[in-house]
């Protein structure tokens, strides 16, 4: 299920302080349903402020978040949100059947949804290529495996939205490569909405639309193609840079530093 106007995730003035520091600044975006939409930044910009805002852990949030539909936060999204944040969230002395068994009972609790519990596990550990490691201890898998096991929780029960935070962090190229075809393959077949993070910008042309975030702001929305297109550069790294220094120059009160083309992007630019 949508909003009205169609979207998985809608944005409003989101502002969310942090201690002392506001750390979104009053943000708009949309993340459009059943599709890949990269959340890119420096580190420190407040992607994972973001997402845990969308997932409804995150207090001192105000303005307008409404995901699937829904406030954030609301009780009814649990079920059917997928997280997976930054520390692999498994448990060491369980194997990786033990685990998401774990975690689909507490998901879909009762005798009545055993079968269901099953599949549900058997489907994710496959999705994240961990058969031959289904019965291996947790403690004694690699750093990507462990994660690959968080992302397996994530899936149980086949969720609508999925929320990745840097998923692909400390994975080899094969492992990444794997893993942002499961994406597409969650997204084109099942029809799952993902916000995905990194701070790795190849990995931004993998999506099909793109948050490009700076200092709590969002500096811009829009797909690889068409951001590379109007800041006539090659890649979304290069595109990226052009809008930080034309942002830098405005915000130096001196447009006319930001070169080239500071009028059509300016247009454009949020
Ligand atoms: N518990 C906290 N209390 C106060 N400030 C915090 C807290 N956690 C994070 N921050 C600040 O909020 C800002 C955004 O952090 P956030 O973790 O959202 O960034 P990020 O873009 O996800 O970074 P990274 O890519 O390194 O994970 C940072 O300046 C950080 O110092």
């Amino acid at each position: 299920m949508m909003n009205s106007s169609g979207v998985a995730v809608l944005a409003r003035g989101l502002t969310v302080v942090r201690g002392e520091r506001t750390v979104l600044r009053g943000i708009d975006f949309t993340v459009p349903p059943g599709r890949i939409t990269g959340l890119l930044g420096p580190s420190g910009c407040g992607k994972s402020t973001l997402m845990r805002a969308a997932v409804g852990t995150q207090a001192k949030v105000t303005g307008t978040l409404e995901i699937l539909g829904k406030p954030a936060g609301d009780a009814t999204l649990r079920s059917r949100i997928g997280y997976v944040t930054q520390d692999p969230a498994v448990y060491d002395d369980l194997t990786v059947r033990q685990n998401l068994d774990y975690f689909a009972s507490v998901l879909q609790p009762g005798r009545r949804h055993r079968d269901t519990r099953r599949d549900y596990v058997t489907r994710a550990i496959a999705d994240v290529d961990l058969v031959s490691h289904a019965d291996s201890l947790a403690g004694r898998l690699s750093g990507g495996q462990r994660s690959r096991v968080s992302l397996a929780v994530a899936l149980l029960g086949a969720p609508e939205l999925l929320v990745l935070d840097e998923p692909t962090v400390g994975l080899d190229p094969v492992l990444r490569r794997d893993l942002w075809n499961l994406f597409h393959r969650l997204a084109d077949e099942r029809g799952a909405t993902i916000l995905v993070s990194s701070h790795v910008m190849d990995e931004a042309e993998r999506c099909h639309r793109l948050l490009l975030m700076r200092e709590g702001e969002i500096l811009a929305e829009d797909s690889p193609e068409d951001l590379r297109v109007r800041t006539r550069t090659q890649t979304v790294e290069a595109a990226f840079l052009h809008l930080v220094d034309e942002a830098n120059a405005r915000q130096a009160g001196s447009p006319q530093q930001a070169d080239p083309q500071p009028k059509a992007i300016q247009e454009n630019a949020r």
